[in-house]
């Protein structure tokens, strides 16, 4: 069985005021009599806040950051590294994110690598993947994330190190959504190709859906097959937003 996965991205957004959210996130989180039958919950807020973050959430959610380098340190200006990460209390890490791809031209190859090392220092790997607009339009939505898939999963992904996130470039931050039924496309082809190159470990991988999610979407796209959560931008940076969503993904 996967367990359910909740995830806020942060994004470039966020100051130690914001950090109310998440203690009012993980307070709501953390009243359950069993943590285990609830869904996971996780945030990436900016690198600023991780540490601070990561001590509200006292392992109530989980704290994660939005990118690292493939290498542990070194003359790398503006980079962060994994061991930064872990020894700012981050189990996770977003990588190949498609802002990161587009502003800082991220190849799958690299984020390939960046997994690599991830998975090597013990972060758990939230790779992101999805077609731009032309790319839809065209109906080559299924062919870019199969390049995707192939390319930025790194060979030692497993269900325990491996989160996939689904996020059309299209429907992130616009309003705009897949239908059910498109989603429901792209998350069963990913099941068979993860399935195909991974066995049991791929049918255990998680795939989260990105995009426009909302309280108001929230339940019509977690009832769609094979999609075990979400990816959050907008709607994670308020507990007012987004625990209705973990909400909606507990019931689904
Ligand atoms: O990019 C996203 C999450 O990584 C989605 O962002 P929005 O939920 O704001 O559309």
């Amino acid at each position: 069985m996967r367990r359910k996965l909740a995830a806020g991205n942060w994004k470039m957004n966020g100051l130690r005021a914001d950090l109310a959210e998440i203690e009012a996130i993980s307070a709501a989180m953390g009243l359950s009599p069993d943590p285990a039958a609830r869904a996971e919950v996780l945030l990436c807020p900016p690198s600023t806040l991780l540490m601070n973050a990561a001590d509200i959430a006292q392992g109530r959610i989980a704290i994660g950051g939005q990118n690292c380098h493939r290498l542990p340190f070194g003359p790398h200006t503006g980079d962060i590294s994994g061991p930064m990460l872990i020894d700012a209390g981050a189990s996770h890490v977003i990588l190949g994110h498609s802002e990161r791809r587009m502003d800082h031209r991220e190849t799958d190859a690299k984020v390939r690598e960046k997994a690599l090392y991830a998975h090597s220092i013990g972060l758990v790997t939230v790779i992101c993947l999805g077609e731009t607009a032309e790319d839809h339009d065209l109906g080559q939505t299924v062919r870019i994330v199969g390049r995707h898939l192939q390319h930025s999963l790194p060979e030692d992904a497993t269900a325990a190190n491996t989160v996939v996130a689904y996020e059309p470039i299209w429907a992130i931050g616009s309003g705009k959504t897949p239908t059910p039924a498109q989603i429901a496309e792209v998350h069963g082809f990913m099941r068979t190709q993860l399935i195909e190159r991974f066995g049991a470990e791929g049918e255990g991988m998680r795939l989260l859906y990105g995009g426009s999610v909302k309280p108001g979407n929230a339940a019509e796209i977690f009832a769609v097959p094979e999609v075990d959560g979400a990816l959050v931008g907008g709607a994670s940076l308020t507990a007012r937003d987004f625990l209705p969503i973990v909400e909606a993904l507990e019931r689904s």
